[in-house]
C-alpha cells in the first residue's frame, strides 16, 4: 500500500506529499496545505471524496482490480456472485461462505405481489424500463421500513441480499411489461444468470434452460461491470447514504445517474450511434463530424483511464465466444473500423480516448436477442454488488455526512419590488 499521497491545489499549483495515517491521509497536513480555503472543482476531476479498499484502477496503464485480484483474473476463473461476495467482504469466500451467501441470495429472489401487480403494471406502457427500475429500486424503501435501521449489521446484510437477489427479478419484469408478456417467476433451481435469462425469455413450462456459453458469457459481463470506484452512480450512492437514508433510496438515486448517456446510458447510445452510421463506408464522415464537436463518440473517452479500459477488451473477447453462438452482430464491423480510425486519429490519440466498457457490449446484448431499451438494466443489475459494497464501507468509515460547499456568484443583497412595481 502507498505510504503518501501527493495532493496538488489545483488554483495554485502547489502540491505536498501528505502521508497515510491508519488507512487515510492525516488532516492537519491537508489544512496546512489549504488553510480554510477550499478547492473549487465542481465535477470532482482532481478531489478524492473518500478512501477505499474496494477497487483500484491505474488508468494510465489500463489496470482495474477487485480488492487486489486482476480483472482478467476474476473475468476468466469467478463468477458475479462470488465477485460480489469479493467486493462486500473484502475476501474470496470459502466453500461454506460460498454455499451460505447462495443460499441467502437466492431465498430473495421473489419481489412482493404489489410492486409488480399495483407498481410496475402501474407504468405506461411504453416506459424506459431503465426509469422504471430506478423507481422499482426506491419503492423497495417502502417494502422494507426496518432498512432504515442502518446501524444494525444483522439488517444491513439482509438488505443486502435483498437488493443483490431482487435485481434480476426487477429488471426481468420492467422488460416483461414493456413487450406485453406476462410476469415470470424466479426459477430458484437455476443460478443467478440463468435464472435471470429464465425470467426474461420463458415461454412455456416446464423451465427455460438458457444455452450455457451465453448464460456464462452475461455472468462475465456481471463481473466486469460490478464495480469501478467512485463513478457517478457509485459517488451518488455515498452521497445519498451519507445522509443515513436507506439503502433502498440510495441505490435508486445511484440507479438513476447511471441511466445517463454520459454513464451507463452510453451502450444504448452506441448501438442507437452504430445504427445511424449504418456502414463502414459511412465512419470517415462520421469520425469528421465528431472531431468538428457534432456530437461525441459514444462508448470511447473515460475520466479516469488514459489507456485502453481493461473490460472494453474482454468483453471483445467475449463476444467471439457469443457471436459463436448466436451468428455475428452486423454492427460490429462498423464498431471495429471506428475503433481503427479513431485510435489511429491525432484527436483521439492527443486526447487519450479509448474504447470504454460500453463500447462493446450492446453488441453482445443486442446478439443474446436484449431489446437497447434493456442495456443499462443489464449494468444496473451487477453494479448494485459495487454500489453495496461502498454502502458497507461508508457505513463502517462513520462517515460525516457529505456536503460540499459553494463559491457563490450571484446577486448582492437588493429590496424586494412589488410585482406591479416591476
Ligand atoms: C460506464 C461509464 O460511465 S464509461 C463512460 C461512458 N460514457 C461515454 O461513452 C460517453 C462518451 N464519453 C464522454 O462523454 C466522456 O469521455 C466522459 C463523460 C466519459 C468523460 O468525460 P471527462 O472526463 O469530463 O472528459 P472531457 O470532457 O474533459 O474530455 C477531454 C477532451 O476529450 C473530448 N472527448 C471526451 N470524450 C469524447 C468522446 N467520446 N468523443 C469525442 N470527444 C471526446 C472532450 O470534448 C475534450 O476535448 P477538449 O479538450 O478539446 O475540450
Ligand atoms: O468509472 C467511471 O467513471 C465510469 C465507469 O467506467 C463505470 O462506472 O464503470
Amino acid at each position: 500500500m502507498a505510504e503518501s499521497v501527493t495532493i496538488t491545489d489545483n488554483r495554485t499549483g502547489e502540491s505536498l506529499e501528505i502521508p497515510i495515517v491508519d488507512g487515510g491521509v492525516d488532516s492537519s497536513q491537508w489544512k496546512k496545505l489549504l488553510g480554510n480555503t477550499w478547492f473549487y472543482d465542481p465535477a470532482y476531476t482532481q478531489t478524492a471524496a473518500t478512501s477505499s479498499a474496494i477497487t483500484e484502477i491505474d488508468g494510465e496503464n489500463g489496470i482495474l482490480r477487485y480488492r487486489g485480484y486482476p480483472i482478467e483474473e476474476l473475468a476468466e476463473k469467478s463468477s458475479y456472485l462470488e465477485v460480489a461476495y469479493l467486493l462486500i467482504f473484502g475476501e474470496l469466500p470459502t466453500e461454506d461462505q460460498f454455499a451460505e451467501w447462495v443460499h441467502d441470495i437466492t431465498y430473495h429472489t421473489f419481489i412482493h405481489e404489489n410492486v409488480r401487480k399495483r407498481f410496475l403494471e402501474g407504468f405506461h406502457h411504453d416506459a424506459h424500463p431503465m426509469g422504471m427500475l430506478v423507481s422499482a429500486i426506491a419503492a423497495l424503501s417502502t417494502f422494507y421500513p426496518n432498512a432504515k435501521e442502518i446501524d444494525d449489521e444483522d439488517n444491513r446484510y439482509r438488505q443486502t441480499v435483498r437488493l443483490i437477489a431482487k435485481m434480476p427479478t426487477l429488471a426481468a419484469a420492467c422488460h416483461r411489461f414493456s413487450v406485453g408478456q406476462p410476469f415470470v417467476y424466479p426459477d430458484n433451481s437455476l443460478g443467478f444468470t440463468a435464472n435471470f435469462l429464465s425470467m426474461m425469455w420463458k415461454i412455456a413450462e416446464p423451465r427455460y434452460d438458457a444455452n450455457y456459453a451465453l448464460a456464462h458469457a452475461l455472468d462475465t459481463l456481471f463481473i466486469l461491470h460490478a464495480d469501478h470506484e467512485l463513478n457517478c452512480g457509485t459517488a451518488t450512492m455515498r452521497m445519498i447514504a451519507s445522509s443515513n437514508s436507506d439503502p433502498y433510496s440510495s441505490a435508486a438515486g445511484a440507479a438513476a445517474a447511471l441511466y445517463g448517456p454520459r454513464h451507463g446510458g452510453a451502450n444504448e447510445a452506441v448501438i442507437r450511434m452504430l445504427n445511424r452510421i449504418g456502414s463502414i463506408d459511412n465512419v470517415n464522415s462520421f469520425v469528421e463530424g465528431v472531431k468538428n464537436g457534432d456530437e461525441k463518440l459514444m462508448g470511447f473517452g473515460h475520466r479516469v483511464y488514459k489507456n485502453y479500459d481493461p473490460r472494453a477488451r474482454i468483453i471483445k473477447q467475449t463476444a467471439d465466444e457469443v457471436f459463436a453462438v448466436t451468428g455475428k452482430n452486423p454492427l460490429l464491423d462498423i464498431a471495429l473500423k471506428l475503433e481503427e480510425v479513431a485510435l489511429e486519429d491525432d484527436y483521439f490519440k492527443s486526447r487519450k480516448l479509448y474504447p470504454n466498457v460500453d463500447f462493446y457490449s450492446g453488441l453482445i446484448y443486442q446478439a443474446m436477442g436484449f431489446p437497447t431499451e434493456m442495456f443499462t438494466v443489464l449494468f444496473a443489475i451487477p453494479r448494485m454488488s459495487g454500489w453495496l459494497a461502498h454502502w458497507k464501507e461508508l457505513m463502517e468509515q462513520d462517515q460525516k455526512i457529505a456536503r460540499p460547499r459553494q463559491l457563490y456568484v450571484g446577486a448582492g443583497e437588493r429590496s424586494f419590488v412589488e410585482l406591479g412595481d416591476r
